[in-house]
């Protein structure tokens, strides 16, 4: 049985509802209100919905264009599930191997490759038994054919399985998962197995890490357990046909691995990567049988873009193999449901865009173009191109102002005063004991604060009645704080919907979305605003915030802003200048508003990089250029600050290690990481660097809705004294608790205080940084 692959799909759909159905529902489980029979009927219908959609947008009932990439919570750990790499007992013991439980941590949470979705990392080791464990993918393939529908089941491959996981604890040391690939290929054969017996023609396995030049496998390494993983899936005796897809960079000469092996068809990131031209040589025999589906339709933006060089791209395909698809480059996961879901935006930026129902729209053009010929869709192509033309000239894009300030900057204005002369004006300035004690900035979200900013929104509550509320919540926050006793306050964020959108909404050059939510991990989501003009800040965006609650205590206040680098990571940035152009343009609204900060009486001012290693290209040779222009518009946007103003940075995720080099150069006096649910390794990482300045490894996990005990945060915190100087240590969670409840907040936050003041005791009363 041979079927053609269809000429026409896309790499997944996201998955979280139009209207955020899963969310609402999945979270409903979690609080009890529904059972779980309901929540997989909720979930049933949401596939069901996707289906339809996807066929209305052109894509075939019965082709295989469908991809099924449901997921409930995360497409890594349903594979790991699957597999048998992580065990869970039912709906509700897979949400536990996510979000913990009273018994158990969660597991490790981690970016997915250059985006903003997070996965969770499976722990293997040599005791891992692999079985296959779930059915899940069959069972929502036959749901798909009662329906009618002829899907294309979607998992995880082997090797990304693999390579994106961590040793397990009982693993010895330099354990690598990698190498149980030969153990965990049977329990693959057996679920190809089980699908072909379903009557699945096509299943596609995501393999991503192939791309990857990023992870602890060499390049090298990775292309050798293609070839051995695809070899043995190739031969499995029952199965459907294979559909590889490896999105978000170039696949380069693991093109010509896979073409060695027997899988059917190969799916290529076009709109990041190309293909390089001796590969048209080495792998011209082998592709000829392949079909070559090319992701020519930016899966990770949310640009219309150029028809007409997609189009042509698939053309180059065609010289290698006379089997070529239209695709999108990535997942669409990434991206919102549809732009006619905004009314508020403007007609003319709404023409320039494409989400994913418009992206499936293009991919169903494409298709058309290859097997009807060019002429099929000249109008397509042609209206695209308009589009492109149309943003290129359109007021705002460019404005002469913004570039003509950056053009005329200094080097100077990249640098601070020697960190010594920092820490001695700092010292005089602050007055903070040994480990001191702060939080990443926002506070709990409670659903006062937002039904305030909903009322504000629907005209139900004027400008004065809201930041009145706001004003109320930031004296509870830092009262609270006070009580506590923290030693550097923050005002809680409570006016801040998101952190980079709060900055968007203020900033020219941006737009926001009512509906363009985008799954950023779980049940979480959030919506990235819209960056296609140049960037300038036209009054101060967080100055009255600050100068109030510093008004209110003696303790220092720090202000919080969001680092250029991430507001370019989570929202969607123009396609037509460099992104370290459009960074150092945000960078000089920052430091504008740093200078006013001061102004205003604030000493300690936070600027949030969360994003920068998300943004780390994954290809070796692209990285020193991004390092520079990363780090160079945070030192812009705090370049500016006096000697005496403490500067703090926060960076989620526990790969430390791979930016050390960036971190340092961001020059901030004080950086704060996420480390709880590592179990604090990033402390190694900092010592062997020889890192110098500030720097505080969360020891709460906020991630999840547990309370660290006193004697879990002592050995934390015991660990970290026992390998960093003291007068380095600061004190704090992971990340910002705004999406926490008070109750666990409060908890977790007073046990912080107990243990810190407990290991100050013990190792004496050391100069802290600044203090
Ligand atoms: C994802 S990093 C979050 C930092 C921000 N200041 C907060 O506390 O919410
Ligand atoms: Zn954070």
């Amino acid at each position: 049985m041979t079927t053609p692959f269809p000429t026409g799909t896309i790499l997944g759909y996201p998955r979280i509802g139009r209207r955020r159905e899963l969310k609402r529902a999945v979270e409903a489980f979690w609080r009890g209100d529904i059972d779980v029979a309901e929540l997989e009927a909720r979930a049933a219908g949401l596939r069901r919905a996707t289906r339809e959609r996807l066929a209305s947008l052109g894509l075939g009932r019965a082709d295989s264009s469908i991809p099924e990439s449901f997921s409930y919570y995360d497409q890594v750990l349903d594979a790991a599930v699957t597999v048998g790499a992580a065990q869970a007992d039912g709906l509700a013991g897979y949400f536990a191997l996510a979000r913990g439980d009273a018994s158990r941590a969660p597991l490790e949470m981690t970016k997915w490759f250059d985006s903003n979705y997070h996965y969770l990392v499976p722990e293997i080791g040599p005791e891992t038994e692999f079985r296959l464990a779930s059915d899940r993918l069959v069972a929502e393939f036959l749901e798909a054919k009662a329906d009618g529908f002829l899907t294309r089941p979607v998992i995880v491959g082997p090797v990304t399985l693999l390579a994106l996981a961590k040793a397990s604890d009982a693993a010895p040391e330099g354990f690598r998962p990698l190498s149980r690939l030969a153990d965990v290929l049977p329990v693959y054969v057996e679920l190809l197995g089980r699908l072909a017996a379903a009557g699945a023609e096509w299943a596609q396995l995501d393999e991503p890490a192939l791309v990857s030049e990023s992870l602890s496998e060499t390049a090298d390494e990775l292309r050798a357990a293609a070839a051995t993983a695809y070899g043995v899936l190739g031969r499995a005796q029952s199965r459907p046909q294979l559909f590889v897809a490896a999105p978000y960079a170039a696949l380069g000469a693991t093109l010509a691995t896979l073409a060695g092996t027997e899988v059917e068809a190969i799916g290529v990131d076009l709109v990041r990567g190309t293909i390089p031209a001796e590969q048209f040589d080495c792998t011209r025999d082998a592709l000829k049988g392949k079909t070559l589906v090319g992701g020519v339709v930016d899966g990770h933006n949310i640009w219309r873009g150029d028809l007409a060089a997609a189009f042509a791209k698939l053309g180059l395909l065609r010289e290698l193999s006379p089997h070529v698809a239209a695709s999108t480059s990535t997942s669409l996961q990434h991206v919102p449901h549809d732009v006619a879901d905004e009314p508020l935006l403007d007609g003319r930026l709404k023409s320039w865009l494409a989400f994913a129902d418009q992206k499936v729209e293009q991919v169903a053009t494409l298709a058309k173009g290859l097997s009807e010929g060019a002429a099929a869709i000249s109008s397509a192509l042609a209206e695209a191109s308009a589009a492109l033309v149309d943003r290129r000239d359109a007021p705002g894009v460019r404005v002469p102002a913004v570039r003509e300030r950056l053009a005329g900057l200094a080097p100077a204005a990249f640098s601070r005063a020697p960190y010594d002369e920092r820490v001695a004006a700092q010292q005089a300035a602050l007055d903070l004991p040994a480990l001191p004690t702060t939080t990443i900035g926002s506070f709990p979200q409670t659903g006062e604060i937002r039904r305030a900013r909903a009322a504000l929104v629907a005209g139900e509550l004027d400008a004065v009645g809201y930041e009145d509320a706001m004003r109320a919540e930031i004296s509870r926050v830092v009262t609270l704080q006070e009580e506590l006793g923290l030693d550097v306050l923050v005002h809680g964020e409570p006016e801040r919907n998101d952190m980079v959108q709060y900055f968007a909404e203020q900033l020219d050059g941006f737009a926001v979305t009512v509906n363009g939510w985008v799954q950023s991990y779980g049940s979480r989501c959030t919506r990235p605003s819209i960056l296609w003009g140049d960037v300038s800040r036209p009054a101060p965006m967080t100055v009255e915030w600050s100068r109030f609650a510093q008004s209110l205590t003696a303790k220092p206040m720090k202000g919080m802003l969001t680092g250029p680098v991430t507001i370019l990571a989570w929202s969607f940035v123009r396609d037509d200048q460099p992104l370290g152009d459009t960074a150092n343009q945000v960078a000089l609204a920052l430091r504008d508003e740093i200078a006013d900060l001061e102004g205003a009486g604030i000493g300690i001012v936070q600027v949030d990089e969360p994003a920068l290693r998300e943004l780390l290209p994954l290809k070796r040779a692209d990285q020193p250029a991004y390092l520079d222009w990363s780090v160079g518009s945070f030192r812009l946007a705090t370049g500016g600050a006096r000697t005496e103003t403490q500067v703090h940075t926060h960076l989620c995720y526990s790969e430390f290690g791979v930016v050390i080099d960036a971190i340092r150069a961001l020059d901030a006096d004080v950086t704060s990481i996420e480390a709880a649910r590592s179990r604090m390794e990033v402390v190694h990482d900092i010592e062997r660097s020889g890192f110098d300045h500030g720097i505080g490894p969360g020891v709460y996990d906020i991630h999840s809705p547990r309370v660290p005990g006193v004697a879990e945060l002592t050995e934390l915190l015991t660990l970290a004294v026992a390998t960093i100087p003291n007068r380095q240590l600061w004190v704090n969670p992971d990340c910002g608790l705004k999406t926490r409840g008070y109750d666990e907040t409060v908890a977790s936050l007073r046990n912080i205080v107990t243990a810190t003041r407990a290991v100050r005791e013990r190792v004496g009363t050391g100069d802290a940084v600044g203090a």
